[in-house]
């Protein structure tokens, strides 16, 4: 079976891919209609943030498997994965930590300019006067939006800063909030409005699109700062672009709108090149610890897909299916009773959606349920409890709405 890694994966770990038995196609930088040709001979599919567009389910038939060797699922064709019965995972919270080291670099460094520090000594200009006004970050004000894995460990390192953390995020419940022992607010405008830096950490979704919104990024306080490390997409871009013009708040990001894929283009950043703005290049997971932590999960992956059959973090799996009832069959353990269940099954004209069968010990019996999307008639479940000489029991459950 063969695996193409189309984006850079620490080498050792593709000696832990081969170990699996896997042909390891390493091909970083494929992309386009070279990366759909590629993907064509495989089985497995693990990328970073390469675009794998409709085209390459399309082509790529034999495709099983598309592996994010990160968080964020939003530069592939999820829907269209889905559409072809291929699972898509990703590797959550791995790269947590490198992510909130990098906001608080960023924090810091808009606190302390400390890029504009740098770029004007390498110009030959001391400066101290104007690079001396800083606030500090003790006994401020954090807001975070979005509590999940990143948001968490900002947090926890806000607070070995001594700042006050309010948070905002969805299903974040008051025991929660009082578990991590910050604050929750109401609304996310509730949020901006006390807060002097503002962070977000959600995913790029249909529902978290311009999530931080024009009204949001109004309603901070005049010199506040907004730090982005998730997708550009989540904020008001327009928006954003006006209030750093206008220089009333700081923008550190390090993601921007249409940025390059790949690691090496030229790129020209209208955000980017303001001076009230510090953007980086989307760096967020590169350390070389996350990197090594998303390669380990990716393996774990492969190795529970090939040898149990599932898919750990599969993010396309139906989380409700049309199914309505639940068949369930106590079997002997032969050779053709369920294809016997299912042909009554199809006679009654019903649609089987899940469907698992469990052996137990000694292999003579084992227990198959099957969901169903309609009530078969009891005549289906009649013909099915005839054959006694294969069938057990059979009983039907409706399944809770
Ligand atoms: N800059 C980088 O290199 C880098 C690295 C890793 C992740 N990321 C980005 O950061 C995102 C978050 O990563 P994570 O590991 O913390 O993910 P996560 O799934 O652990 O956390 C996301 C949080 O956002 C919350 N959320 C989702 N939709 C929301 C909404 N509409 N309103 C409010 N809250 C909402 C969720 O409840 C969850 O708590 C990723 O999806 C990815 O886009 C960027
Ligand atoms: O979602 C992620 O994991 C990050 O955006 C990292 O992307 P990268 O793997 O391309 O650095």
């Amino acid at each position: 079976m063969r695996i193409l890694v189309a984006d850079e994966f620490p080498k050792h770990h593709l000696d832990s891919l081969r170990g699996l038995g896997l042909s390891v196609d390493f091909r970083p930088g494929l992309k386009g209609d070279a990366l759909a040709e590629a993907a064509k001979e495989a089985s497995i599919l693990v990328v970073r943030s390469t675009e794998v567009s409709a085209k390459v389910f399309e082509v790529a038939t034999g495709l099983s498997l598309v592996v994010r060797a990160g968080a964020g699922v939003n530069t592939i064709d999820v829907k269209a994965a889905s559409a072809r019965g291929v699972f898509v995972a990703n590797c959550p919270g791995q790269n947590a930590i490198a992510v909130a080291e990098l906001t608080f670099g960023l924090m810091l460094s808009v606190d302390r300019h400390i890029p504009d520090n740098v770029a004007a000594l390498r110009q030959g200009v001391w400066n101290k006067k104007r690079f001396s006004q800083a606030k500090g970050l003790y006994g401020r004000t954090l807001g975070i939006v979005g509590l999940g894995a990143i948001g968490v460990a900002v947090a926890e390192r806000a607070q070995a800063f001594g700042m006050k953390v309010v948070g905002y995020s969805r299903s974040f419940t008051p025991e929660r909030a009082k578990a991590l022992g910050i604050e929750r607010a109401e609304s996310l405008l509730a949020l901006a409005r006390q807060c002097e830096v503002l962070t977000v950490h959600v995913p790029a979704t249909a529902d978290t699109k311009g999530l931080v919104s024009r009204q949001v990024l109004a309603a901070l306080p005049d010199g506040a700062t907004f730090i982005n490390t998730s997708r550009a997409d989540v904020v008001d871009t327009e928006a954003l672009l006006e209030e750093a013009r206008r220089g009333r708040l700081f923008v550190a990001t390090d993601v921007l709108p249409d940025e390059p894929k790949g690691g090496e283009a030229t790129f020209q950043s209208e955000l980017g090149k303001l001076p009230h703005v510090y953007a980086t290049h989307h760096i967020g997971a590169s350390t070389e610890q996350a990197q090594d932590a998303i390669a380990r999960e990716t393996v774990r992956i492969v190795d529970q897909f090939l040898n149990e059959g599932v898919v750990p973090n599969c993010v396309n799996v139906a989380e409700r299916t049309p199914a309505r009832y639940q068949l369930i069959v106590r079997h002997h353990d032969r050779v053709g009773v369920l294809a016997n269940v299912l042909d009554a099954v199809r006679q009654a004209g019903i649609n089987a959606q899940e469907i698992e069968n469990t052996i137990f010990e000694g292999a003579h019996a084992a227990c198959c349920k099957i969901q169903l999307d309609s009530r078969p008639p009891d005549e289906m479940l009649e013909r099915i409890r005839s054959r006694a000489e294969e069938i057990i029991f059979v009983d039907l459950v409706e399944l809770r709405s």
